[in-house]
């Protein structure tokens, strides 16, 4: 299986609602897609979003990475040559983890459906349906509370409830929110970087106090403060995820042999794909930290890629994988199933993707 061309296209997906973090506010999807061609007529999608803030990818950077040095380096050469073509991948730029992403999810694709078999199979097939939660942007606690007895009337069993824009308000949008929807609504938070490591400390502390139950804070400080990180692990109860910290398997070893955090949050666009992320999860099976998969803002061809990898192994046991449920439609045929919070893997081979509507070819 020869691969014979890679073209890029365009995606824009509207989403429901404005999704507001303490780093950004989007209205939309706005996507770069990948197709890889072969000479067996096999094709594999792949997808990454331009999300500058958390990555410094940007859509002309990311169209730039593959133009210029990756589709170069892989054209001609055989998906049965797995290991070679990762290696290719990797070392055709440095940096460009989303650029890298898409390019990985086309060709994990096209892995499986060499072998006739859903990718989830392959990497460990550990099971078939996962859970995700969905996101609550940060707003007035009012409108956060409404939004949060919104999603519980959908199934939504996990918030994830974005802070870090303002840490004395941040206890008051908790103490509502957690008010509203009572004891048994699994909370965990994001304050993607919002906060000092002091103000972390003293802000969880207060959570804690208040018994708002807390299921975990999600990078509560600068994602280069890896000493400001491990302080906060190592002062509250609450366990500390790290999301913008954690790129490479590099960065996960630092932050596993500082003990610096008590989960990594592993999303394809930050490690470049699935090959880093399976690195980096043989690391966390052997230190026994578990794992978040996360997304960006994305459709639904690069989150199927995290479902599957998600559905192949067992330390990752917490799933924000949101992304599709927030855009207000699905320009995907095949891939994922999301049914609300429920997801289950396609069978189909590779990651089951069969075509996207609306690609406005570049
Ligand atoms: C979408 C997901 N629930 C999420 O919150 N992802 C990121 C932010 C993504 C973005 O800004 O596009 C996170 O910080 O975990
Ligand atoms: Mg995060």
């Amino acid at each position: 299986m020869k691969i014979t061309d890679i073209k890029l296209g365009r995606i824009s997906v509207p989403l429901k609602t404005p999704f507001k973090t303490a780093l950004r506010t989007v209205k939309s999807v706005e996507d770069i897609i990948v197709i890889i061609e072969t000479d067996t007529g096999n094709i594999g999608y792949g997808e990454a979003p331009p999300t500058g803030v958390i990555t410094g990818d940007t859509t002309g950077g990311i169209i730039g990475a593959i133009k210029d040095h990756i589709r170069p380096s892989l054209i001609g050469m055989d998906v049965e040559n797995f290991e070679e073509i990762m290696i290719r991948l990797h070392s055709s730029v440095v940096k460009n983890t989303s650029a890298k992403a898409a390019v990985d999810i086309a060709l994990y694709d096209l892995y499986g459906q060499m072998f006739n078999a859903p990718v989830y199979k392959l990497l460990g097939g550990y099971r078939k349906e996962i859970t995700t939660d969905i996101t609550i942007s940060v707003n007035d606690p009012e409108e956060m509370e409404r939004d949060s007895i919104n999603a519980i009337k959908l199934g939504y069993e996990t918030l994830k409830v974005k802070v870090g824009k303002d840490s004395n308000l941040d206890i008051k949008r908790l103490k509502a929110i957690r008010n509203a929807v009572g004891k048994d609504i699994n909370i965990r938070i994001d304050a993607n970087q919002g906060w000092k490591p002091k103000e972390a400390v003293y802000t969880l502390r207060k959570m804690e106090d208040l018994g708002l139950d807390i299921e975990l804070v999600e990078q509560p400080v600068l994602a280069h403060d890896i000493e400001g990180m491990k302080l906060v692990t190592d002062n509250v109860n609450i366990p500390v995820l790290v999301d913008e910290s954690v790129f490479s398997p590099r960065d996960a070893m630092t932050i596993l042999q500082n003990r610096a955090a008590d989960l990594i949050n592993l999303k394809l666009m930050k490690t470049g794909g699935v090959y880093n992320a399976l690195k980096i999860v043989s690391m966390a099976e052997i230190y026994g930290v578990e794992c978040m998969i996360g997304c960006m803002l994305e459709a639904k061809v690069s989150v199927t890629a995290a479902v599957h990898l998600a559905a192949a192994k067992k330390i990752i046991t917490k799933i924000d994988l949101d992304g599709p449920v927030l855009c207000s439609e699905d320009p995907v045929t095949g891939g994922a199933v999301f049914n609300n919070s429920k997801i289950t893997v396609n069978e189909g081979s590779g990651f089951g993707i069969k075509d996207i509507e609306g690609i406005k070819y570049i």
